[in-house]
């Protein structure tokens, strides 16, 4: 991917995809300005305090990869690793306590700090990311049968018990499922801003693993059927079909009812139109939802 936007645009870009992913509606198993979805201590605004809170780490995270002079690109990802734990504990302040962008935190605050990185010396941002990231999976998962139940996270809870790679794993391959499947779904969709979110995300959700569905759904089983409800929303033709939006309605029906969320593909949306607004495509022209 090839960006022309100036490197000082890449934190609003940042906060404007956080924007927008929680703008877009109807969502199965998510936020929007019309629903809760399967959370009840969140609204739309919850989401914009949240993502308010942290114009700073992503600032932080351009300052930090267009000042970084080292050969190894690891050596970046561990200095911005603590700032994004301190944008959390912002987060948490900004919202009451509830994880509203826990994943966007780390997905997004490395694509801020490549795209910077990337910028100065001239590389690939994909290329970047990977070197960045090269060992997190194995560095983070590396000793986890030495901590006790109380101490492990939701992701590594589903390491262990299904050897599901999760978040760590889609990063470190170079976000496969964002530039891969959904970049090229949403440089492809028409219609309004709205309707090609959400086709997008359904892109997302018919080709990734998200831990967030897993924990809630109590077992992986979740992901094909996941997978199979979102490609036959495409099938039909998507947001812009009758059927296609009767399918979504029906979804998000069954996620409310069934408590199941799917935070994980919202980040994996966030990040899509991040890439989306730095590569310009994505105009807010349309007038219409
Ligand atoms: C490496 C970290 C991501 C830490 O990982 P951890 O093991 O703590 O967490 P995971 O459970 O593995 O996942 C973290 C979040 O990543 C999102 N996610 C899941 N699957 C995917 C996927 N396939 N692609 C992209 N993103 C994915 C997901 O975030 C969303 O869901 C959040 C709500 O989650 P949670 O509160 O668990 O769920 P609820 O059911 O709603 O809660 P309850 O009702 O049960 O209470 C929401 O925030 C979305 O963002 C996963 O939650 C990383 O955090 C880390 O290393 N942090 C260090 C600091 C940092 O970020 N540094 C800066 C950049 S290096
Ligand atoms: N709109 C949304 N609803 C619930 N969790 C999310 N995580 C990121 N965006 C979200």
């Amino acid at each position: 991917m090839t960006t022309t936007k100036p490197t000082e645009t890449l934190a609003t870009d940042a906060l404007r995809a956080l924007l927008y992913e929680v703008s877009v509606t109807p969502k199965p198993g998510l936020v929007d300005p019309a629903s809760q979805g399967p959370h009840p201590d969140m609204t739309v605004f919850t989401f914009i305090d949240s993502a308010l809170s942290l114009q700073p780490y992503f600032m932080q995270c351009v300052a930090a990869g267009t000042a970084f002079a080292g050969s190894d690109l690891t050596d970046l990802f561990s200095q911005i690793r603590p700032l994004g734990v301190d944008a959390e504990r912002a987060m948490r302040t900004a919202t009451n306590t509830v994880n509203t962008h826990k994943g966007a935190i780390f997905s997004l605050g490395i694509l801020v700090t490549a795209s910077a990185y990337a910028a100065q010396a001239d590389l690939e941002l994909r290329a970047t990311v990977k070197a960045m990231l090269y060992g997190l999976t194995a560095h983070d998962f590396d000793g986890l049968t030495d901590k006790s139940a109380d101490q492990l996270t939701a992701g590594e809870k589903l390491y262990l018990r299904d050897g599901i790679t999760g978040i760590r794993g889609e990063a470190e391959a170079g976000y496969p499922t964002v530039f891969d499947m959904a970049l090229p779904a949403l440089r492809r969709s028409t219609g309004t801003l709205n309707q090609r979110l959400l086709d997008t995300l359904l892109t997302i959700v018919a080709n990734s693993t998200d831990t967030n569905l897993v924990k809630r759904a109590g077992s992986a089983d979740i992901v094909p059927w996941a997978h199979q409800q979102a490609q036959d929303y495409l099938a039909l033709g998507g947001s812009k079909t009758t059927a296609g939006w009767a399918k979504l309605v029906a979804l998000n029906q069954v996620f409310e009812r069934d408590n199941l969320s799917l935070g994980g593909s919202a980040d994996l949306l966030i990040l899509t139109v991040f890439l989306g607004l730095r590569e310009g495509i994505i105009d807010n022209d349309s007038f219409s939802l």
